[in-house]
């Protein structure tokens, strides 16, 4: 089957020269929580833009849930539900006002999927928009994009402003969707937000993708302590040798290492030690991102 989301060499060269996008090859799976990661002004934005059709590519192509984008702009509209990063919504209406005038133009919104969104997500429909707090518009910029239950959700850093019991909702929401065949597509450059959503994630840098990869991978990849007291001596250069294996360090009868991967290989070696202790600290999957930068990009991602 074709996939949700698919872009061919595309790239973005805005006025005045600055290249956003250097040729993408990005495929998303129907079905899947995409996560589309990248620090600021990677290109996370301009993709989306590109997807949705609200930019035009300088060179390159995108199909959406199997349609050529630009040939069939309604069909794809109505099948496609997207939150933007910087939402806005008609601030004199009040929210059902604003939600229905919304569906009178897409149609197929049945009013009871919007109320059960409205309920979960505590918006008051009867309030004007002007008088909702940052956190409650991001809410109904959220319910807009998934009221008329779209076969694609695109979503551009959609947790801004929402406390965590919302964040949760947001995050059951998303699986429900993906439960139900729909494809959820999450650009964010916080990473505990996709990885606690994604399936797959994409790495964007610079307008090129560094990877893309599941996140079962990722987390296997993942950099865990370990400390490993010994009842005699520590067999530290049979240790040192395991694979995975890095930073080990020997302080009496323990020893402290870091390892990447599975640790079959390190415990079978250990054991014929004899092995009195053995404590893990839990990884960090930031560490595993930082793998794929500099040193200077440290501070990212969050
Ligand atoms: N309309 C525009 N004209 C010129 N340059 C632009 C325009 N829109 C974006 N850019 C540039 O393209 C690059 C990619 O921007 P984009 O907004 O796609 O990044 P992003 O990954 O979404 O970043 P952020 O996480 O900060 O939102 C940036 O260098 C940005 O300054």
């Amino acid at each position: 089957m074709d996939a949700a989301l698919q872009t061919t060499g595309l790239r973005k060269v805005f006025r005045g020269g600055h290249v956003a996008l250097r040729g993408l090859d990005l495929e998303v799976p129907r079905g899947s929580v995409f996560g589309y990661l990248g620090p600021n002004g990677a290109g996370k934005t301009t993709t989306i833009r590109l997807a949705t059709g609200l930019l035009r590519p300088t060179a390159g192509s995108v199909r959406v849930l199997g349609l050529e984008l630009g040939r069939d702009p309604d069909r794809i509209q109505e099948r496609i539900g997207y939150l933007p990063g910087r939402f806005v919504a008609y601030a004199d209406l009040t929210v059902s006002e604003y939600l229905t005038y919304l569906s009178s133009l897409r149609g197929s919104v049945e009013p009871a999927v919007v109320d059960r969104l409205l309920e979960r997500f505590e918006v008051d429909p009867g309030r004007r928009i002007a008088a909702l707090s940052h956190g409650n518009v991001q809410k109904v910029g959220i319910v807009q994009a998934f009221m008329h239950r779209p076969d694609l959700v695109v979503l551009d850093e959609p947790t801004t402003g929402l406390d965590p019991l919302m964040q949760q909702e947001f995050l059951a929401l998303l699986l429900e969707t993906a439960q139900r065949g729909g494809t959820v597509f999450l650009s964010s450059h916080v990473l505990s937000e996709v990885a606690a959503a994604a399936d797959t994630v994409a790495i964007l840098r610079e307008g090129a993708l560094v990877t893309t990869s599941t996140v079962t991978d990722l987390r296997s990849r993942m950099v865990r302590r370990w400390d490993l007291a010994f009842l005699d001596t520590v067999p530290t250069e049979l240790l040192r040798s395991a694979p995975g294996v890095e930073a080990l360090t020997v302080q009496g009868r323990v020893a402290h290492l870091t390892l990447v991967g599975p640790a079959d290989e390190l415990l079978r070696r250990a054991a014929p030690y004899g092995v009195e202790n053995v404590t893990t600290h839990e990884g960090d999957l930031t560490e595993v991102f930082l793998r794929f930068y500099d040193r200077e990009e440290q501070s990212w991602p969050a």
